[in-house]
């Protein structure tokens, strides 16, 4: 018997979403399924034992010590990409910081192992989301412990350059003493300029109003009571960069942040202005850069980050007399570093423990209350997609599906994204060898043409319960149980949620209540006394035990379609004498 394994999302008790590995029985009677290449790895997670976390860059002892409660930990720094892509087949979990990239080829190497990257700060630049997301493996960072630390090296910097604090100290300890070269110039009163008012920049204007500069921010994203609540004043990019006297950036490295200071840029800048940059050197373009410290355009500028890292020897940046430099430091203080790798290793383990961590990048976050409430939902939505796909007839393809939420609650007061990712799982993963989570569930469903689109029905009543129905349905498809097909002309099945357990109510337009465990058979027959019976004993004389029946039928004597729900699957010689019974016009196995 071969085994196969996915993501299954669950809902823990602690109202944490769950994405945890389950290893189940193909359902080979219907769709047989290749092995994937991480079985092994699954059942070894699945068997009790210990994960492996891979953590390729330095990481403070506090977290190294939680990650080893819980998993085998691999500290291997200094990794060249290929040997990365060598180990990363053998672990579950990568903890890097900025000097790693994790590239598609390492997603690629994995092999379907790693279930999560564990960003140990917050710039996730240096991983490829995009290859994460496809590979359903859950990034995450640590967006908050180094905030302050950044901050500071931010105000360092600025009262650094102001004073040339650097270019002196080499001065004197190249036995000079050039007093009149190194004469500075005040903060108090100068316009400083923060691009980017997120945690870092925020932190770095309370800090620049305590130095009494004046301090305005560009960040189009940035809530204006935020700034209001410093005494900051939101201003636009160009105002920032035609009166600011000190520029301090603060922004992630995005496609829309590349290069932003560029020759363009420079040439509308104030002349004289200092520039300090810990935010990521790709916002600048170097170059461009180098040409405005020439010029004079820029007076100083002080850089914490660099494009390439480190940068090439005898660079002419680097080693120009207006730049003081320093070797990514900025989350380099030692209470930093140690909540750093506290947070990234509870999050990896979290991760890995099934949770959805708090700091995930690429995953929906859900409320927890939420979570708790949708839970049973969310059994019941991948129940009815796999339930729904079983049904389409050989040969037809899946593309339109429509889900319907049948609710009291208005239309803003539910969060439908995990059922929508479920739907989607239920539906690709039992004609597929791939695997779908809450990580990819989107990405899997374009890249297979899956139309998907949600509907809301607002009934009265109560809205104290989430969702009365939900129906999946599946259009321009043939179906292998014709009955299944309601009158709109699609592959239709609706399901609730009784005393907390997803229950099938409605086969096309055959009204049914089956319990959604196990396996169940459709069988539609022409009404009669009797074909409970001759179905029952078939099953009972192979041990298969019925949970559940219930009968359909559109008018006494006519045709009715009998839900059987069963807890074991039977031999298909069972199944073949069930299709024999003279009043069963068709019937159809399915797995959930
Ligand atoms: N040098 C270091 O060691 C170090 C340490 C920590 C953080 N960082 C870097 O600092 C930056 C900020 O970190 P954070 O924790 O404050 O992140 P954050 O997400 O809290 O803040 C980033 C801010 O930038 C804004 N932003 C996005 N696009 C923008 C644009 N085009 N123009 C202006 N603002 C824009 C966002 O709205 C957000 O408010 C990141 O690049 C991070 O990687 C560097
Ligand atoms: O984005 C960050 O958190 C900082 O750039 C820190 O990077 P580091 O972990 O490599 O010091």
């Amino acid at each position: 018997m071969s085994v196969i394994s996915s993501w299954n999302l669950t809902i823990s008790l602690n109202t944490t979403i769950s994405l945890s590995w389950r290893s189940s029985l193909p359902s080979r009677a219907i769709f047989p399924r290749p092995k994937k290449p991480k079985t092994l790895v699954v059942l070894a997670i699945a068997l009790g034992a210990k994960p492996t976390v891979l953590v390729a860059e330095k990481l403070g002892d506090a977290g190294i010590q939680l990650l080893k409660t819980f998993a085998n930990v691999d500290c291997s720094y200094n990794l060249s990409p290929e040997e990365l892509c060598t180990k990363i087949s053998l672990c579950d979990a990568l903890i890097v910081r900025s000097g790693t990239k994790v590239t598609r080829e390492v997603f690629e190497s994995a092999m379907g192992r790693l279930k999560v990257v564990g960003r140990a700060g917050v710039g996730i630049d240096n991983v490829d989301i995009s290859a994460a997301t496809e590979h359903g493996c859950l990034v995450v960072n640590a967006p908050t412990a180094n905030t302050i630390a950044a901050a500071e090296h931010g105000i360092a910097l600025l009262t650094a350059v102001s004073r040339n604090v650097a270019q002196a100290d080499a001065s004197v300890k190249a036995g000079k003493w050039e007093r009149n070269k190194y004469v500075g110039v005040s903060l108090v009163g100068k316009i400083l300029a923060v691009m980017g008012f997120g945690k870092v920049g925020s932190e770095v204007a309370r800090r620049a109003k305590g130095l009494r500069m004046q301090v305005i921010a560009h960040d189009p994203y940035a809530p204006a009571d935020r700034a209001r609540a410093i005494g900051v004043e939101l201003v636009s990019f160009e105002e920032a960069l035609t009166t600011a006297d000190f520029i301090s950036l603060h922004m992630p490295l995005t496609p829309a942040t590349s290069k932003m200071f560029n020759d363009e840029t420079f040439s509308r800048v104030k002349k004289g202005v200092r520039i300090i940059n810990v935010a990521r050197g790709g916002v600048i373009d170097e170059e461009a850069l180098l040409r405005a410290l020439d010029s004079g355009i820029v007076a100083q500028a002080a850089l914490d980050v660099f494009t390439e890292e480190p940068p090439p020897q005898e660079n002419k940046l680097v080693m120009h007399e207006n730049v003081t430099v320093t070797p990514h430091l900025g989350a380099s203080t030692t209470e930093a570093q140690e909540g750093v790798a506290l947070e990234i290793a509870e999050a990896v383990v979290g991760a890995l423990k099934g949770e959805l961590a708090a700091t995930a990048v690429n995953a929906p976050m859900v409320p927890a209350e939420v979570l708790l409430e949708l839970s049973p939902y969310v059994a019941l939505t991948e129940k009815l997609g796999r339930l729904a796909v079983q049904l389409v007839a050989g040969g037809s393809g899946v593309k339109f599906v429509k889900v319907t939420y049948a609710s009291a609650r208005g239309p803003d007061d539910l969060d439908t994204r995990l059922l929508r990712a479920m739907v989607t799982k239920g539906l690709i993963e039992p004609i597929s060898s791939v695997f779908v989570n809450l990580v990819n569930a989107d990405f899997i469903g374009k890249q297979r043409g899956l139309r998907l689109t949600e509907e809301r029905i607002v009934l009265d009543g109560s809205p104290e319960k989430p969702l009365e129905f939900i129906q999946v349905r599946i259009a321009n498809v043939e179906s292998k149980f014709a009955s299944a097909i309601s009158n709109s002309g699609e592959i239709t099945v609706e399901g609730r949620v009784k005393d907390g357990k997803p229950h099938l109510t409605k086969v096309g337009s055959f009204g049914v209540d089956v319990s959604l465990e196990g396996s169940i058979v459709l069988c539609r027959q022409s009404d009669q006394p009797g074909i409970i019976g001759k179905v029952g004993n078939i099953l009972s004389e192979e041990n298969v035990n019925v949970n559940f029946m219930s009968v359909g039928r559109i008018a006494p004597g006519k045709q009715a379609v009998m839900t059987i729900g069963l807890d074991e699957e039977p031999s298909r010689d069972a199944l073949k004498k069930i299709g024999e019974i003279t009043a069963v016009e068709e019937f159809v196995f399915l797995k959930l």
